[in-house]
């Protein structure tokens, strides 16, 4: 892996009111789930995910059968993007009102993303081709079908882990995953850089805290642990075994499911003496699918708390709002501010 050339250049910036937290936080093991169980429909393994969901919103994903070649390969192609010089990277910024495209740690972004930048690329392989063509006029063939290939195998497993997190609390297998849909407005591939700074060890914040807008998220990291999560109020940092994939609920599933599977707030926090790459693919639904929770999960003990919305208006709430821990979501609870 070529690490970028330009590591040095960004100030830490650290009288930030977001770094004043305790960065320094105690390490959780994450719930680890075998995809091979999975798959052969093992009843301990689905209420194990079922657990993870419901108590952790993170989880590993194990024996995954997605081979270290197209992982290294991956790796290889973020940092190369990221090498790119800084004008061909800022012709890739997301047009108004778009999700996708390169997120430099410049401009306003500064306060919220802080140490990192983050190249988003549509799931929808024609918007995805407008974008990578932005950095690279001429085309990357090495690049595009690395993504291509990378987004075809995780969503796979992305599409496993949804079939079983309906069928595992009694629901039709196909009950999450009916209006998934490329064309979703958050339906992301999303490179992650975290640079390293000769100036000085501390850590410092890589992402600020937030939800993730999807149904479901799948992450690889670069063997370079940096990931929190806000569990019981507490922040705890994550353990991640080389090779295995971070998976999330989103806010989408949190809804779908009533509140049962919980969207959890996370962070990244950098050492800064290991550059850090992570990729992640979220899955996303239709802009115009209704989003609601699913009838049987709302019961006396368990009353509706969302009202019904399309992904549309979520994402122009989320555009409008900013992404700030996880807010948002209240705006469309039946009782907002309970
Ligand atoms: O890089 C990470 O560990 C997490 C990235 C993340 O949370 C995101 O891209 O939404
Ligand atoms: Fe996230």
């Amino acid at each position: 892996m070529v690490p970028p050339p330009w590591q040095d250049v960004y100030d830490p910036r650290t009288n930030n009111s977001l770094v004043t937290h305790n960065l320094l936080e105690e390490y959780a093991v994450l719930p680890v789930v075998d995809l091979g169980l999975l798959c052969q429909g093992n009843e301990a393994e689905i209420q194990k995910l079922v657990m993870a969901a419901k108590e952790w919103g993170f989880l590993q994903v194990a024996n995954h059968g997605v081979s270290r070649k197209l992982l290294n390969e991956m790796e290889d192609q973020a940092c190369r993007a990221f090498a790119l010089p800084g004008e061909a990277k800022m012709r890739a910024e997301p047009a108004a009102g778009s999700f996708h495209g390169y997120l430099s740690k410049s401009e306003d972004n500064v306060s919220r993303m802080l140490w990192s930048e983050a190249l988003r690329l549509p799931l929808n392989p024609l918007q995805r081709e407008d974008v990578i063509t932005k950095l690279w006029p001429e085309g990357n063939a090495a690049f595009s079908s690395a993504v291509e290939k990378y987004i075809a195998t995780v969503e796979q497993i992305l599409l496993q882990l949804l079939k079983n997190l309906a069928s595992g609390i009694g629901l039709d297998p196909l009950h999450f995953t009916q209006d998934v849909s490329n064309d979703g407005h958050s339906a992301v591939l999303r490179m992650n850089f975290y640079p390293t700074s000769s100036k000085s060890s501390a850590p410092t914040l890589g992402l600020v805290a937030h939800s993730d807008p999807q149904v479901l998220t799948i992450l690889h990291q670069n063997g370079v642990d940096g990931l929190q999560i806000l569990k019981d109020d507490k922040w705890v940092a994550v353990k991640v075994r080389r090779g295995s994939f971070v998976v999330n609920v989103g806010d989408i599933l949190q809804v779908m499911s009533n509140d049962l599977y919980t969207s959890v707030v996370h962070r990244v926090v950098m050492k800064r003496d290991q550059f850090r790459v992570t990729i992640l693919c979220g899955m996303s639904l239709h802009p115009k699918a209704i989003v609601r929770p699913a009838p049987e999960l709302v019961t006396d003990k368990r009353t509706l708390q969302y009202r019904p919305f399309t992904p549309e208006e979520y994402f122009i709430s989320l555009l409008s709002n900013g992404v700030y821990g996880k807010t948002h979501l209240d705006r469309f609870k039946t009782s907002p501010g309970l």
